[in-house]
């Protein structure tokens, strides 16, 4: 017996249909349904370190009677690429992949970035189905239609809003999942803990260890919680006219640090440093309270997420700020904190401010 899965709904937004995000066990069973009766082929984009469910996820739908390919991806940031995104378009007319037809991507949120991404551009739109992998794909990456690539000017410069047709949580997954990858999904938890949920602190502060582990007491809690904050936001903001920024909180920093790295550091850890930043940055504002900005590194630093950065990258970092997706002209506009779960925008900061707050996290 598995006990019925949680199931968080995702309300339609900017003309985009509902869908429902399910947590829990054995869920391969609710992809038919997904699927849809219309559909006669359906293409599974998954990492390479995901070969062997991939194949297995193909050949389960093989049998049910779907012209079923299975098209491998390089792991991680590699795969956010046009190139990666060209070779699945070609498997795709190679197959006479039609619109009815359906893509579903396992793997981590590089893997169903790129996989919402094929489906957003494949004929104009295709539907797609996110079977996330990883804490971060969980709670974050596979939930609000964000789908996209990187340029060698920065990260996930290209993309398109394609909300999924559902999300398959399945928590057996983490299993396998190496511990540096599950506590780098950590921070998009905590970043959520953050910008709406302080009870999502106090799970991980009250056992730091546990929050690390797959098994640990709470971690079915910790994904929900973190998939109703994105859930919530999302459903009403589908294409960040507004409230969705505040699912961007520690980001600005994050996403240059990421480049500056060529992506050899997985995302969660760059927002986290990127949170602290922000967390000064709201400090030095005069908006963010000493307790709540001193959290930031309690709580990061609990489950052994990075607190700092290379000090003498500031310039770099600075440049590739500025094609954040939220700066508008000339303006650089970061989300920060008003007080716990009161996160708000501030525009155009002094650069004596930022410069200020860098020093906070410089190594
Ligand atoms: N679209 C969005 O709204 C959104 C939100 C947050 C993050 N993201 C993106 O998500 C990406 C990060 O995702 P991530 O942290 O999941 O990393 P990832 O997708 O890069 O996966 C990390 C590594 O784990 C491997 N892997 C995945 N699942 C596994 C499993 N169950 N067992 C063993 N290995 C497994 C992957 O192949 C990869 O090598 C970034 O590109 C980020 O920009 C997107
Ligand atoms: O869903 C969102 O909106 C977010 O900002 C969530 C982020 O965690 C995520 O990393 C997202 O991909 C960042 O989006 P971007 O627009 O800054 O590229
Ligand atoms: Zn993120």
């Amino acid at each position: 017996m598995t006990d019925a899965p949680t199931r968080i709904h995702v309300g339609g937004s900017a003309g985009a249909d509902p869908y429902d995000v399910l947590v829990g066990r054995q869920l391969l069973g609710e992809l038919p349904e997904l699927i849809g009766h219309q559909a006669k082929r359906v293409a599974v984009l998954h990492p390479e370190a995901l070969a062997t469910t991939g194949e297995a996820l193909r050949e389960d739908l093989a049998g049910q009677g779907y012209e079923a390919i299975a098209i491998q991806l390089p792991n991680a940031e590699e795969a956010k690429t046009a190139e990666v995104a060209a070779y699945c378009w070609k498997a795709l007319g190679q197959t006479g992949f039609t619109r009815t037809d359906v893509v579903i991507g396992v793997g981590g949120g590089a893997t169903t970035d790129v996989a919402g991404f094929v489906a957003a551009t494949w004929l104009r739109g295709v539907r797609w189905i996110a079977v996330p992998t990883t804490v971060l794909g969980m709670v974050d990456a596979a939930v609000g239609g964000k789908t996209g690539i990187n340029t060698a000017e920065g990260k996930n410069l290209v993309g398109a809003f394609h909300p999924p047709a559902g999300v398959l949580c399945d928590l057996a997954a983490l299993d396998s999942l190496p511990v540096h990858d599950y506590v780098s999904g950590l921070a998009e938890v905590i970043k959520a803990g953050f910008i709406a949920d302080p009870a999502i602190l106090d799970l991980i502060e009250g056992d730091p260890e546990g929050a690390k582990r797959p098994d640990g007491p709470h971690t079915a809690e910790l994904i929900e919680r973190a998939i109703r904050v994105k859930a919530e936001v999302v459903s009403s903001d589908l294409k960040e006219s507004g409230l969705r920024e505040i699912l961007n909180y520690g980001h600005t920093l994050a996403h240059a640090i990421e480049k500056n790295e060529r992506y050899n550091w997985r995302h969660g850890a760059a927002v986290s440093v990127g949170m602290v930043f922000a967390a000064e940055l709201g400090r030095i504002a005069g908006r963010l309270d000493d307790a709540t900005a001193d959290r930031h590194r309690a709580v990061l630093g609990s489950v052994g997420l990075p607190l700092t950065y290379r000090g003498d990258q500031w310039p770099k970092l600075l440049e590739t700020m500025k094609v954040d997706k939220k700066s508008r002209g000339d303006l650089l506009r970061f989300i920060v904190l008003d007080g716990l779960a009161k996160p708000t925008v501030l525009e155009g900061p002094d650069p004596a401010m930022l410069l200020a707050a860098h020093a906070e996290i410089a190594a």
